[in-house]
């Protein structure tokens, strides 16, 4: 076994197992492949390359199929076993182009036929390497994601939470449509991530669109794709969200803001599974499980000639009611604790998370805006506290009483933040509108998308304070 290094590290260097019988080849890799910038361990058969795999880990493997001892195939098999991350490619003669295509039904990335050209071996390693660094950033992406969001731990004890936790149990697995059910930052993206991630296509990707932060203009081929030149602006071609979405799941959450045109279509392609990119003539299948969400009365908007009732009956297969974190005193204390891991990730299992005094004023409050009311609470008092537990202090002052809930400039006694004031007036403003934040944003002279902006923002400004 032949080990070739190069010290200059470009971007898109591999380390590379090759194996095959054929010394002049043997020569040729160890010489050319450096060249091209990788890294090589040179195999003259199959049990050595299987014994330098279990010594260490390749980016990608380059393997002959007809080689004494153990053939490609074996090798390849015996890679998925040690190091499922690493790409095979097979080298092979023109008489066994079969076990080239049973080499790629095997999983190997991709084949050459011998003699093959370097240029060739060159195109080919770049596309692996390009491959690799999809999946890498795919995988800090997740990883991101993961850290921002939370994981998807739907916490709290309550008896109400623990139903929730088994009807999702219970409709995972299916394939149902899913409508999630509860008032503004009540946990429904959390609940339909939960559904995906319990399903058959956990693996897949989850979409989620929310049907209120998107122009009316833009809906459709936002949903749908469009060719390029189908209307102004559309410069390019573009694969919507379903496509995108393809073998996951698609979650359409303020599915209650979805303008009249846009209903008709969507029950169009709920109905058909088939969906047309704006501005094409052929539609095509997608295999999408749809879950929608909405703090809206659907029926009462049915009535009001709002929704279509087609429609709802399409979605509603399958409710998932999430009550309102007021209506679930028994969760509050375990959520707070939740989140604050979240800002203060070096807290201890062990550690007391807040005083008893600080867990009265959270379970006194009445939460209009919920969890997400519940996170921003959270990490202004993480920002304030020096170490844990927190005390009332840390707390925002519209908690302690300290502020009194009508905003009048009379009444404001101690200092208070504007992003306090902010929220404060958001969540009152939702409260007179029972949650329905088109109507909150209209009261506040807000558009709806800075109205969700804000209601997602983390308290940033009380940071940088
Ligand atoms: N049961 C729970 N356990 C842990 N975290 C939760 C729970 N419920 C909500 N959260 C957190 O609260 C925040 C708001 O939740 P989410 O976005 O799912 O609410 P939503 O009901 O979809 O809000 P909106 O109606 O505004 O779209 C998120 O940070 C989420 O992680």
């Amino acid at each position: 076994m032949k080990e070739t290094m190069k010290n200059d590290k470009p971007l898109n260097r591999l380390k590379i197992l090759f194996a095959d019988d054929e010394a002049a080849l043997q020569e040729l890799m160890s010489l050319e492949l450096p060249r091209m910038g990788h890294e090589v361990t040179v195999c003259p058969d199959g049990p050595t390359a299987v014994a330098a795999l279990e010594l260490n880990t390749y980016d990608c493997i380059i393997v002959d199929l007809d080689m004494p001892g153990m053939n490609g195939i074996q090798v390849i098999g015996k890679c998925k076993e040690l190091a499922p991350d690493t790409d095979a490619v097979v080298l092979t003669g023109k008489s066994s182009f079969d076990s080239a295509i049973a080499a790629l039904r095997f999983g190997a990335f991709d084949y050459l036929t011998k003699p093959c050209k370097l240029v060739d071996l060159k195109a080919l390693l770049h596309r692996v390497a390009a491959k690799r660094e999809w999946v890498n950033k795919c995988r800090a992406l997740k990883h991101q994601l993961e850290r921002l969001e939370g994981k998807t731990e739907l916490v709290g004890s309550s008896r109400a939470m623990d139903q929730v936790r088994k009807l999702i149990q219970k409709v995972a697995p299916t394939g149902s449509t899913v409508l999630v059910l509860g008032e503004t930052g009540t946990g429904k993206e959390l609940v339909a991530r939960a559904v995906h991630q319990q399903s058959l296509r956990a693996e897949k990707p989850f979409v989620a669109v929310n049907c209120g932060a998107l122009p009316e203009s833009l809906i459709e081929s936002e949903l749908f794709g469009h060719r390029k030149g189908s209307f102004t602006g559309a410069d390019d071609h573009r694969v919507g969200l379903f496509e995108v979405a393809h073998g996951g799941t698609i979650f359409l959450d303020e599915i209650g803001e979805l303008p009249k045109s846009m209903q008709a279509k969507l029950l169009r392609v709920l109905e058909s599974g088939e969906i047309r990119r704006v501005g094409d003539n052929n539609a095509f299948v997608v295999d999408v499980r749809v879950v929608c969400a909405t703090h809206r009365n659907l029926p009462e908007m049915v009535e009001a000639g709002d929704f279509r009732e087609d429609l709802m009956y399409r979605i509603n297969t399958f409710e998932l009611h999430i009550p309102p974190l007021r209506e679930r005193l028994d969760d509050i204390e375990d959520l707070a604790s939740h989140l604050l891991r979240r800002f203060l990730p070096t807290l201890k299992a062990g550690d007391t998370c807040f005083t008893p005094e600080a867990v009265q004023l959270l379970e006194k409050h009445g939460w209009p805006g919920n969890v997400r009311e519940l996170a921003n609470v959270i990490e202004h008092a993480s920002i304030l506290c020096d170490k844990a537990p927190i005390t009332p202090e840390n707390l925002p002052q519209r908690l302690s009483g300290r502020i009194k809930p009508q905003l009048t400039r009379a009444r404001i006694a101690g200092p208070i933040s504007l992003r306090d004031l902010e929220m404060q007036a958001i969540h009152e403003a939702l409260d007179r509108h029972n949650g329905n934040k088109p109507e909150a944003a209209e009261e506040l002279g807000i558009s709806l998308k800075t109205l969700y902006n804000k209601l997602n923002q983390t308290t940033a400004l009380e940071k940088s304070a």
